[in-house]
């Protein structure tokens, strides 16, 4: 699957979205090393603070199935019908990404691909605790 094709289908995962308090729709699109592929969105609740993104719930859905190991996610963010202005990862999902995903786990955004490195290049993580 390409880098376009993966941003497509975080375009399409975000038609899902429930984000009645901010309006703003977010679809990501996971992309497992055996070539399956998560989506997800994200998911508002009356206590704000609930709120669960885009990202995180394509991973924990993938990782729920058994898939742990990543090459590449895209994500799309918009609060009308246009997706073409990058929309990143927050600090949460970079953390719960940097927990299966390597320095070269491919980030795709409306303006074509990065790297988990370029975001997060000092990120707390399990080798912190050895
Ligand atoms: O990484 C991010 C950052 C924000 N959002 C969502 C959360 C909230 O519903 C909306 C506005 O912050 O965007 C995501 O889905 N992913
Ligand atoms: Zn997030």
């Amino acid at each position: 699957m390409t880098s376009s094709e993966l941003f497509d289908a975080a375009v399409k995962a975000a038609e899902k979205s429930y984000s009645p308090y901010s309006g703003f729709s977010v679809g990501a699109a996971l992309l497992t090393s055996d070539g399956k592929l998560f989506t997800g969105c994200n998911i508002e609740n009356a206590s704000y603070s609930l709120t669960i993104c885009a990202e995180r719930t394509a991973v924990f859905k993938a990782v729920s199935e058994g898939y742990k190991k990543f090459s590449a996610i895209a994500v799309a963010g918009s609060n009308n019908s246009d997706f073409s202005t990058p929309c990143s990862p927050c600090g949460a999902c970079l953390q719960v990404l940097g927990e299966f995903c390597g320095d070269d786990m491919k980030i795709v955004l409306a303006d074509g691909e990065h790297f988990l490195s370029e975001f997060f290049p000092l990120r707390f993580s399990k080798e912190n605790l050895k």
